[in-house]
C-alpha cells in the first residue's frame, strides 16, 4: 500500500490558534480581556508540563492565564473553595482542573464544582450531557480535537464503522457521543470487551483512547482504515503500534504532533468562545 495521509495536528492546531487570536483581538478592541484559570494539584511532573504548555499557548493567542498551584496534600475543602472563587471571579472565562489529581481527593466532585459556563475543558456532567444531546457547550477538549482533525482533512463520518478503544469519562465516552452525533456507527471497546482484535478489524476508523502504550496492534487493523491515536503515554508514545499501523492505514495521526496540539487549541477556542458569550457577542 502507498503511504498513508499524515493527519498532522500541528497544521490543524495552527489554523485554530490563528482564528482564536483574531477573536481575542476583536474582544480587546471592544474592551474585554480573555482569561483561562488553570489548577494544578500536586507535583506530578508531566501534569506540570502540560499546564505550562497550556499557559504558553494562551499567551501566544492573547489569552491571559491565571495559574493556581495547590500542594499535593491539599484538602477537598480547599480545592472546592478555590474552584468556587474562580467561578465567582468575573475576569475568569474558563477553568481547567488538570487531571489526574492526588487520589485522596474526589476528582468527580471537584469537576462538578466548575460552573458549566466556565467548563471550557468539558469535564462536568452538564457538559457531558450537552455533548450527548448535541446542544450547547462545551465538549471535552480531546474529543473535540479528534472531530476537528477529522473535519479538517474532510474525513466523512456518516455511516462509517468507528471503533473507539477506551471509555474514560473525558475521552472515550464523550468522543463516542460526538461520533454518534455525526451519524457514525460507533462500537465502544474496553477492558472487558471480548474478541477485541476482531472488532477493531471491522473498523473504517479506529480511535485509540486506552492510555496504554502501543496497545492497538497493526495486525488488528483493516487495510485502508483511518487511525486516530489519542494516547499520550510517557516518552511521547501513543496507544497504537505506530509503524505496524502506518503500513495498514490510509490516514493516521502521529504522536507527537497529532491529537495533542489540537487538544490545546480546542481549549483556547472554547475559552475565547466563553469570553465572547460573557461579552454578549454570542447567545
Ligand atoms: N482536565 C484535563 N484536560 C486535558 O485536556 C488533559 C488533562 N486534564 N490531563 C492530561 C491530558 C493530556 N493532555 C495533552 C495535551 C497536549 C499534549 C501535546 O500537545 N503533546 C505534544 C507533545 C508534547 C511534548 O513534546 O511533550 C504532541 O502530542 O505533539 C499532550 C497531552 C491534555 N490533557
Amino acid at each position: 500500500m502507498s503511504d498513508p495521509l499524515l493527519l498532522d495536528g500541528r497544521i490543524v492546531s495552527q489554523a485554530m490558534r490563528d482564528e482564536v487570536k483574531e477573536r481575542t483581538d476583536e474582544l480587546k478592541r471592544q474592551g474585554h480581556d480573555t482569561c483561562l484559570a488553570t489548577i494544578l494539584v500536586g507535583d506530578d511532573p508531566s501534569s506540570a508540563t502540560y499546564v505550562k504548555m497550556k499557559g504558553k499557548a494562551c499567551e501566544k493567542v492573547g489569552i491571559e492565564s491565571k495559574a493556581v498551584v495547590l500542594p499535593a496534600d491539599t484538602t477537598q475543602d480547599t480545592l472546592m473553595q478555590t474552584i468556587k472563587e474562580l467561578n465567582e471571579d468575573p475576569k475568569v472565562n474558563g477553568i481547567l482542573l488538570q487531571h489526574p489529581i492526588p487520589s485522596h481527593l474526589d476528582e468527580r466532585a471537584a469537576f462538578e464544582a466548575i460552573h458549566p459556563d466556565k467548563d471550557v475543558d468539558g469535564v462536568t456532567s452538564a457538559s457531558f450531557g450537552r455533548t450527548g444531546l448535541d446542544f450547547g457547550r462545551f465538549p471535552s477538549c480531546t474529543p473535540g480535537a479528534i472531530i476537528s482533525i477529522l473535519d479538517y482533512f474532510n474525513i466523512e463520518l456518516e455511516g462509517k464503522d468507528v471503533v473507539v478503544v477506551g471509555r474514560s469519562p473525558i475521552l472515550g465516552k464523550p468522543v463516542s457521543l460526538l461520533l454518534l452525533n455525526r451519524n457514525a456507527t460507533v462500537t465502544i471497546c474496553h477492558s472487558k470487551t471480548q474478541a477485541l482484535a476482531e472488532k477493531v478489524s471491522r473498523a473504517d476508523i479506529v480511535v485509540a483512547a486506552v492510555g496504554k502504550p502501543e496497545f492497538v496492534k497493526g495486525d488488528w487493523i483493516k487495510e485502508g482504515a483511518i487511525i486516530v491515536d489519542a494516547g499520550y503515554n510517557p516518552g511521547n508514545v501513543g496507544d497504537v503500534e505506530y509503524d505496524a499501523c502506518y503500513k495498514k492505514a490510509s490516514a493516521i495521526t502521529p504522536v507527537p504532533g497529532g491529537v495533542g496540539p489540537v487538544t490545546i487549541a480546542t481549549l483556547l477556542k472554547q475559552t475565547v468562545e466563553s469570553a465572547e458569550k460573557s461579552a454578549g457577542l454570542l447567545v
